[in-house]
């Protein structure tokens, strides 16, 4: 595979610092070293430029923080997987606060009729500014994805919506606002939250997802938020939640994908060195990229 690694370092979707040094993080934990090993082609693009004037909170309107700085560099973020793409190269973007996956999504997402999105996270990330409990636009990607929200947000790369709700497989989620709840049953989307993880295992809630977006898409976007985790795997995120997907299922779940072949992008976001035990979150994100790309234990 011929893959172009972006970095983003975002901080501003949320409010606690040290998440803009994610994508560091994830080159000191060996990402490029470890997907060579696998014979790929690994063009490193370096890091996107985020604006962030002296790290002041630009809280103009609190119920959608930092929301220029935010939107100018998911437009960047956006022309640069676009291009990515455009090249018929594999985008990995590594985050990084998960506000950057309206970047992300807006730049593959208009390569293809019918993209289908894991989501891997703790939580559903489907807030608006009228639903948003915390104004933090890392809990608002996956509705500004599919129009609900800021226009500002929504209309990045200048189109809208860039996904179908029936095109997305939630998995991992235990952590949902009202709003969100809401949503999901009015918009039909499909969701695995912990409770059916635990009921019918990782093997089972992969060979279902794989079957659903295989028969109804053109192209699968995976992003994970490392939060998807339990936090004794990865205790280096900004938002954890006990009670997380653990190392073995998320490793399961990385190899039946790369079984299946139906990934075409893919963001790994929210490691946070600073809240991190010895760059642990860093190096399991690495790990599962290992399997994403097919790495194998013999
Ligand atoms: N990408 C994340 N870690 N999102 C956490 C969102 C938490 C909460 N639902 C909010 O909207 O504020
Ligand atoms: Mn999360
Ligand atoms: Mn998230």
């Amino acid at each position: 595979m011929n893959i172009s690694i972006i970095g983003v370092p975002m901080d501003l979707g949320q409010t606690r610092r040290g998440v803009d040094m994610g994508p560091s993080a994830i080159r000191y934990a060996g990402v490029v070293e470890r997907l060579e090993s696998l014979n790929h082609d690994i063009e490193d693009l370096g890091d996107i430029q985020i604006g962030r004037a002296e790290r002041v909170q630009d809280v103009t309107n609190p119920k959608l923080r930092n929301l220029k700085a935010v939107a100018e560099a998911n437009e960047k973020l956006a022309s640069a997987v676009d291009e990515v793409v455009t090249r018929g190269r594999f985008p990995l973007v590594l985050g990084g606060d998960h506000s950057i996956a309206i970047g992300t999504l807006a730049g593959v997402a208009q390569h293809y009729k019918n993209l289908g999105v894991i989501w891997y996270d703790a939580h559903g990330d489907l807030n608006t500014e009228e639903t948003s409990p915390s104004g933090n636009i890392h809990g608002m990607p996956l509705a500004a994805s599919l129009g609900l929200g800021h226009p500002a947000l929504t209309m990045i790369g200048g189109y809208s919506p860039k996904l179908k709700p029936e095109n997305i497989v939630i998995i991992g989620a235990r952590a949902l606002d009202e709003g969100e709840k809401q949503l999901i049953k009015e918009k039909g989307i499909k969701i695995y939250t912990m409770h059916e993880v635990d009921r019918l295992g990782m093997t089972k809630v992969m060979e279902e997802t794989i079957a659903y977006l295989k028969e109804r898409t053109d192209g699968v976007h995976l992003s994970l938020d490392l939060d998807g985790l339990d936090p004794h795997d990865a205790p280096g995120v900004g938002t954890p939640v006990i009670g997380g997907l653990t190392y073995r299922e998320s490793h399961l779940a990385m190899e039946m994908l790369a079984e299946a072949q139906i990934i075409t992008s893919a963001e790994f976001v929210e490691v946070n060195p600073i809240l991190d035990e010895r760059n642990k979150t860093a190096a399991t994100a690495v790990a599962l990229m290992g399997s994403l790309f097919g790495e194998k234990l013999v």
